[in-house]
């Protein structure tokens, strides 16, 4: 069996209108400046409570209680998850000619896995999955291995079968740890120095197939 594992933020999914917009809504409820869209797309990756520390960092604002904030947070971005979020191009097509091409599918993401759920459902790709391991489905997350060899687990597939591909350096350390191959994807959030220790790279995600099979092929 070869597992194929996604990311989502920044790699499935264009989600940073929708977490700029509550950042800038939370922020509001608080008298803050919003925070641009640039400087939230670097605060994406290692999850929802880092994004909002970092918006708070961002802002100056040190006497805010960080729990109260991420609460507040997930009450503000749970019900509008897909408000403006969407597949970046050629996801679906792709995700359903790696099924066809009889690849298992699974989603490691850092966000939390009732959001991923939500969102999959929503742009009808979730029964492709095998599995979706969330930011809080495991003691551990993203760049921390455990994260994905726990979602490779929960999608009956082997680390050595298995290829990670994210936007993000967390995927590619992950990757790296579990001894599981990976495709940096050029298309998300990530600055190219992200890139460092992926074993191949990609400009889009319909070019996943090719290079997948390449990297799987002979192990
Ligand atoms: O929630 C985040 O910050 C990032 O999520 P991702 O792991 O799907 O990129
Ligand atoms: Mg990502």
């Amino acid at each position: 069996m070869r597992l194929a594992v996604f990311d989502l933020d920044g790699t499935l999914v264009d989600s940073l209108p929708d977490l700029s917009d509550c950042a800038g809504l939370l922020l509001a409820e608080y008298g803050l400046p919003a925070p641009s869209q640039d400087a939230v797309r670097s605060m994406i990756g290692d999850g929802v409570g880092k994004l909002v520390e970092r918006a708070l960092d961002h802002a100056g604002a040190k006497d805010i209680d960080r729990q109260t904030a991420i609460h507040r947070f997930m009450e503000l971005y749970g019900p509008r998850v897909t408000e403006r979020s969407r597949l970046f191009p050629g996801t679906e097509a792709t995700l359903r000619r790696l099924v066809g091409e009889g690849w298992t599918l699974a989603v490691c993401t850092n966000k939390p896995v009732a959001a991923a759920n939500d969102i999959l459902r929503t742009f009808g790709i979730l029964d492709l999955f095998a599995a979706v391991g969330g930011g809080d489905s495991f003691p551990a997350r993203k760049p921390d291995p455990a994260h994905l060899l726990g979602t490779i687990a929960l999608a009956k597939g082997t680390a050595a079968r298995s290829i990670m591909v994210g936007d993000h350096a967390n995927d590619i350390l992950a990757a790296r740890g579990a001894g599981a191959k990976s495709i940096f994807a050029r298309w998300g959030y990530g600055l190219p120095a992200y890139a460092d220790g992926s074993t191949a790279e990609a400009d889009r995600i319909a070019d996943i197939p090719v290079i997948a099979d390449t990297l799987l092929s002979g192990s």
